[in-house]
């Protein structure tokens, strides 16, 4: 199969890294940032969150540099009733000029709605695992790829920027253990469809350093590093090492979750993201320009935290609090 043209949305282009940044070990100068509190943060809460909250924590988001916002997602309200108000979300936000707001599009019907709601930006997720395909999205790998290059075909012709992610690349909470080959393949897929990114999600956050660099460098081998991503779960507390490995290997773009928020509806137990705090203040801490001021990001983490009675998930946040 010929590989299909990545389309790239306009702030990208600015941020690829630097070629030769992985051959050299050096880390990279800037990383842009992927928030996915509002829809991965969120989608696994047990009450349902009132979309002015879900509204606000966005507005705020927007205020405090992050150039990616993952909004909502366009998926079936009777799997994830809490992203049933994904129209409402998505007209009600402030769309400042300079952030994306991508949303989460599992088949063609989802890519539909997303458009019509005003989304420019979308994603589509598959996973390494068989058992987690079912589970997640109700079909195998090869039926979700088919899914898939619907929406790629439907998104190219609306000159939508499409993100891929592929789940359960460092385990799997059905199949267990996943090979890197196999990773690979499902990522070499991804992106020949046309995906502009690929993010690699240890969805159950079971990883380690060591089977981060193994699995980042079979998938390097067939998706150049400057079009992946990591997207850790933190349920082990290796999300930051595992993160600090992917970035030696010459990645450059992390997803994170404001508070730490979240966890998949069908990967029972995993915690949630790496927190965006704890992320920003490493990479300040390492030299590294993310663009995004962290005494705002803590106080959108209060807000959530507030709004959804709980104590935030960021030891940063944790520890300014106590100093
Ligand atoms: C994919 C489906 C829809 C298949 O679900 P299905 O039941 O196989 O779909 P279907 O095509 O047979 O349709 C069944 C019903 O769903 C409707 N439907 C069909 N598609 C849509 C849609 N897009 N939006 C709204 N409704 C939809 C469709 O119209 C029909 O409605 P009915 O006739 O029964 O009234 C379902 O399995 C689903 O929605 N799954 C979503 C699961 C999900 O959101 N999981 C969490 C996100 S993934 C994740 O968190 C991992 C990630 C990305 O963060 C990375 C990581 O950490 O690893």
């Amino acid at each position: 199969m010929a590989a299909a043209r990545q389309l790239l949305p306009r702030w990208a282009v600015s941020l690829r890294p630097v070629s030769g940044a992985a051959a050299a070990g050096a880390l990279p100068k800037r990383v842009k940032v992927v928030e996915v509190g509002p829809r991965d943060g969120l989608q696994n809460e047990k009450n349902v969150v009132p979309t002015p909250v879900k509204i606000n924590l966005i507005n705020m988001l927007s205020e405090t540099g992050l150039q990616v916002i993952e909004a909502t997602s366009f998926v079936s309200p009777k799997w994830v009733p809490q992203m049933a108000d994904h129209t409402e979300v998505m007209q009600g936000i402030n769309k400042l000029p300079g952030v994306s707001y991508p949303v989460l599009t599992p088949n063609l019907k989802g890519f539909q709605a997303a458009v019509a709601a005003g989304a420019k930006e979308v994603s589509i997720f598959g996973a390494a695992s068989e058992l987690f395909t079912k589970k997640n999205i109700n079909c195998s790998i090869e039926e979700s790829l088919e899914r898939f290059s619907e929406v790629m075909t439907a998104a190219r012709a609306a000159s939508v920027p499409v993100r891929g992610y592929v789940s359960c690349v460092l385990g799997c909470p059905y199949e267990g253990k996943i090979s890197a080959a196999k990773v690979a393949e499902v990522s070499k897929k991804m992106y020949s469809m046309g995906c502009y990114e690929i993010s690699l999600g240890d969805t159950i956050g079971i990883g380690t350093p060591g089977s981060m660099r193994e699995m980042l460098t079979a998938v390097m081998k067939e998706v150049p590093v400057g079009a992946l991503a990591v997207h850790c779960h933190d349920t082990y507390g290796q999300a930051l090492a595992n993160i600090l490995v992917a970035l030696q290997m010459g990645v450059s773009v992390v997803d994170a979750s404001v508070a730490g928020l979240g966890g998949c509806p069908y990967a029972q137990g995993a915690s949630g993201n790496v927190a965006t705090e704890d992320l920003v203040y490493m990479l300040n801490g390492l030299g590294i320009h993310t663009g995004v001021d962290l005494q705002k990001l803590m106080d959108t983490g209060t807000f959530i935290c507030n709004a959804l009675n709980r104590r935030t998930n960021s030891k940063v946040s944790q520890a300014s609090c106590r100093l």
